[in-house]
């Protein structure tokens, strides 16, 4: 009795441990143990008598069988372990010829978009990229204008014509959608705002109807976090890392000019005074009259944006409360001194948050809403001017018709690298702005600036157009100096020497020169002329 009692469970310990899957080695163990027991059955068999001893020989017999079903468990066991095995190791070689061709795949969508962005840098194209504003918290999101998108493709439902819907694709750099983080939209464009430290100059623009997103893609959402800052906080802070990264081979300042385009006057947000844009490209500074403010660090730049803000003349429209009637441009300046080659870079970037685009029936305004909408309408219809006299390549460009296309002068048809951010709504009923938003878009990717340069000159070359410089300078004064000549011949002054009270030829600081672009030139001392 207790060896069938034992032999009974240890059969169902074993089906259990099997259905369970247990392993091998527990599997075998549990062979172990159905051995001994059976083996301690036959010594019990032989003590009973002839009627128990039938029942033994049965349970024996089962035992048996037991046995012979446990070896063909064992052995089948033993066929999967090592058909497992084969397929494992197949799936392992596959998986590895998997991986491979996908890292390649990766490399070569890597190695095109590389590609790409180099053709766009030699043809000099306005990038575009485009963004759609999520729907906002309370607003009803059942159906959005947009019927899809890819990585370079958006498809917008057009309005019902003649009774029936349609759609119109766009096709640009780069599409994000509603659900793209700050983070992704600023990693894309790094490149390009990390180029200014290698003296080019750059310009993004943000353009799109009122309520968009253009501000929270340029600066944020009205209460920021590290997540939710924009572009320019991002930019400045990328920028104050690479400077600590290339310290010690390249030294750079870095200072910055913010900048208020309202009913056509040009406003310093850093001192709120009125200002005039001057065609002083040379010096690269389009506003050189605006307060410019060397910052060290991403709390100086808070601080200073803060101070912007509120000077920022910001109205109210039905269309949106926060939203910005002018045009504002934060100026990164940077001048980098490569401590090996002597090379002097001086390039700037300029982040512009343009004010909205919708038509002025759209805004419902009157008065001095009015006013401010037609300044707007007008100075982005001079920027549609600008852009469609540089794809048709004019000899012409109208840059001079509004204050905004005098500030982005340099960045659109000189030698930048410009970039355009185009927002949209994803409500149906704006839908029309959307598509007139996204024609004029696809009216800026198709213009050609040329490849752009980088303002940086080696030591030498600076030293000759230095001298160049100074002698220009040194001959103008000689001959605006009749009395001079005299003493001049006797005693050479043409280094600019300072004698009693008269004034030096060149003043202290940096004189900049004109041919140099936006090269800044170190004063040239006279010692070095023979050297
Ligand atoms: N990508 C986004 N994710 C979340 N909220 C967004 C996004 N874009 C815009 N918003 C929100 O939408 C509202 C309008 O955005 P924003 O003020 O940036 O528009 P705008 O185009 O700058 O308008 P304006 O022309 O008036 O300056 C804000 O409340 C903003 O926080």
């Amino acid at each position: 009795m207790a060896g069938e009692l034992s032999c009974t469970n240890m059969f169902h310990c074993l089906s259990n441990k099997m259905k369970m899957g247990e392993e091998e080695p527990n599997l075998l163990k549990v062979t172990e143990e159905v051995s001994s027991v059976v083996r301690n059955d036959d010594c019990v068999a032989e003590q009973f008598q002839p009627g128990t001893k039938i029942s033994i020989e049965l349970q024996q017999k089962h035992i048996q069988e037991l046995r012979n079903s446990l070896s063909s468990v064992k052995s089948g066991m033993e066929q999967l372990r090592i058909q497992y095995s084969e397929d494992f190791t197949k799936i392992g070689r596959q998986l590895y010829i998997l991986s491979n061709a996908a890292s390649g795949y990766h490399k070569v969508l890597e190695d095109n978009r590389k590609l790409y962005n180099q053709i766009q840098d030699l043809k000099g194209n306005i990038r575009v990229y485009c963004r759609v504003r999520p729907f906002l918290p309370g607003q009803a999101n059942s159906s959005s204008s947009v019927a899809g998108m890819e990585e370079r493709t958006i498809t917008i439902i057009t309005p019902t014509k003649y009774g029936k819907d349609g759609s119109k694709s766009f096709t640009f750099n780069k599409v994000f959608g509603p659900a793209a983080t700050q983070e992704e939209v600023f990693s894309d464009m790094q490149p390009l705002i990390r180029s200014v430290l290698d003296g080019f100059n750059v310009c993004i623009f943000a353009y799109g109807q009122t309520g968009s997103g253009k501000t929270y893609t340029m600066s944020g959402p009205n209460v920021l976090s590290e997540k939710s800052v924009g572009v320019n906080y991002r930019a400045l802070n990328d920028l104050f890392n690479l400077q600590a990264q290339r310290k010690g081979t390249i030294n750079y300042e870095i200072s910055v000019q913010m900048i208020e385009i309202y009913n056509e006057q040009v406003r310093d947000l850093l001192q709120d005074s009125t200002l005039e844009i001057r065609n002083t490209s040379q010096k690269g500074l389009a506003v050189p009259d605006a307060s410019i403010v060397p910052v060290t660090s991403t709390s100086d730049v808070a601080e200073l944006m803060n101070q912007g803000q509120k000077n920022r003349v910001v109205g109210s429209t039905a269309i949106n409360d926060r939203s910005s009637r002018s045009h504002s441009c934060l100026t990164v300046h940077v001048q980098g001194h490569d401590l090996t080659s002597g090379t002097i870079l001086r390039a700037c970037m300029h982040l512009v948050d343009l004010a909205g685009s919708e038509r002025v029936d759209k805004s419902e305004v009157v008065g001095d809403r009015l006013k401010e909408a037609l300044y707007i309408n007008k100075s982005l219809s001079a920027l549609g001017d600008v852009i469609a006299s540089l794809a048709q390549k004019n000899s012409h460009v109208p840059y001079r018709n509004s204050k905004l296309t005098q500030l982005l002068q340099d960045s659109l048809g000189g030698q930048a690298k410009t970039l355009m951010f185009v927002h949209i709504s994803p409500e149906p009923d704006v839908v029309n702005e959307t598509i007139s938003t996204l024609k004029f878009a696809e009216r800026v990717a198709s213009v050609e600036l040329g490849a752009a340069k980088a303002n940086k000159e080696g030591g030498e070359v600076r030293e000759l157009k230095e001298q160049i410089a100074w002698l220009k300078a040194a001959l103008v004064k000689k001959e605006g100096e009749p009395e001079n000549i005299q003493s001049t011949q006797s005693s050479p002054n043409i280094y600019g020497i300072n004698k009693g009270n008269a004034t030096p030829v060149f003043r202290k600081n940096r004189q900049p020169m004109e041919d140099v672009g936006n090269l800044e030139v170190t004063l040239f001392q006279p010692s070095q002329l023979f050297l």
